[in-house]
């Protein structure tokens, strides 16, 4: 990152260089004169770095039409939704202070999922009564988010944008909890990613992100036994490098302006089949932070 902002820099000043060296003095004053009775451009505010990754996006492009195959290569992120639902949902009502036993907990919500693939968390969130975005950056994920979200009306309301995070903060977007599950670890800069989803969330919103750590433990099972033995998810799906400790990932949301103040692990039990949420973060894990209202 330091060294994209370094070669900026530099590609900057030597344009300037180069431009001041041979402008022809005779012809200094009439280029001055004339340029200030032209409309002055504006100053332009820079924006963000892109969050995205080619070669990810790739990946998930093409497996596009297996988001809703429960046996296919989501069938992990199927298998944990019950969990991290369970997590969000009361981590949500208690801090919105909303009664997690009625009927549509999350009403009056306004919840952006962001990496949000086929849907597969934005439609449960809907159906707790939300008010959910979904975006992804990949155009596929949205179609079959859009059509499998169409066949029910609880859900046929969900608004599916084929977007970005930093796109939606340059429209000045604004929800009062941002989820990003299972994507940190597949973006170009997971800090810049971080400052798109706390901008992208009010003051005293909610920020969750869940993701895998950077641990051997996670490298022996998400990685070796998930894509090479047990074949849950195609080969390359994850790299170990792009993993963030819990720590790290605290460490970038509190730059960016969000307090984590819960976190939990995913476990897997191999006898049930089930997930189950746990104190152990060594592999899977969630974080929830809110966004002081200072720091708006
Ligand atoms: C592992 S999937 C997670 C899907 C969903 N969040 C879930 O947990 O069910 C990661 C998703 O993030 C999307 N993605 C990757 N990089 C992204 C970025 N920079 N901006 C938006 N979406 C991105 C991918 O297209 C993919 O659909
Ligand atoms: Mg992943």
């Amino acid at each position: 990152m330091a060294w994209n902002h370094l070669r900026n820099l530099n590609r900057i000043s030597i344009h300037r260089i180069l431009h001041h060296r041979f402008q022809p003095l005779v012809n200094a004053r009439f280029f001055s004169d004339a340029a200030a009775s032209l409309p002055q451009p504006q100053p332009k505010q820079p924006s963000p770095p892109s969050s995205l990754k080619d070669n990810e996006l790739a990946k998930f492009a093409a497996i596009s039409d297996t988001w809703w195959d429960s046996e296919g290569p989501f069938k992990p992120l199927h298998a944990m939704n019950p969990t991290r639902l369970a997590f969000i949902r009361s981590a949500l009502c208690r801090h919105f202070k909303k009664d997690p036993y009625s009927a549509k907990p999350l009403e009056g919500l306004k919840i952006v999922d962001v990496g949000c693939g086929g849907g597969i968390l934005s439609e449960p969130l809907a159906r707790l009564g939300a008010t959910v975005t979904g975006v992804d950056a990949v155009e596929k994920n949205i179609k079959i988010a859009q059509l499998h979200a169409g066949l029910d009306p609880e859900t046929s309301t969900i608004e599916f944008c084929c977007t970005t995070a930093e796109k939606l903060v340059e429209e000045g977007r604004k929800f009062d909890a941002v989820m990003a599950l299972e994507v940190i670890e597949h973006v170009a800069d997971p800090a810049e990613f971080c400052k798109s989803l706390a901008a992208l969330t009010i003051a005293d919103g909610a920020t969750v992100i869940s993701t895998i750590n950077r641990s051997m433990r996670a490298y022996a099972t998400a990685i070796v036994a998930a894509e090479y033995i047990l074949h849950w998810l195609p080969r390359g799906t994850h790299q170990w490098s792009s993993f963030l400790t819990p720590e790290e990932l605290v460490l970038i949301l509190q730059r960016a302006g969000i307090n984590v103040e819960e976190m939990a692990g995913f476990v897997y039990n191999p006898v049930t089949g089930r997930w189950s949420l746990s104190d152990d973060i060594s592999v899977n894990f969630i974080a929830f932070g809110t966004k002081s209202s200072n720091n708006e």
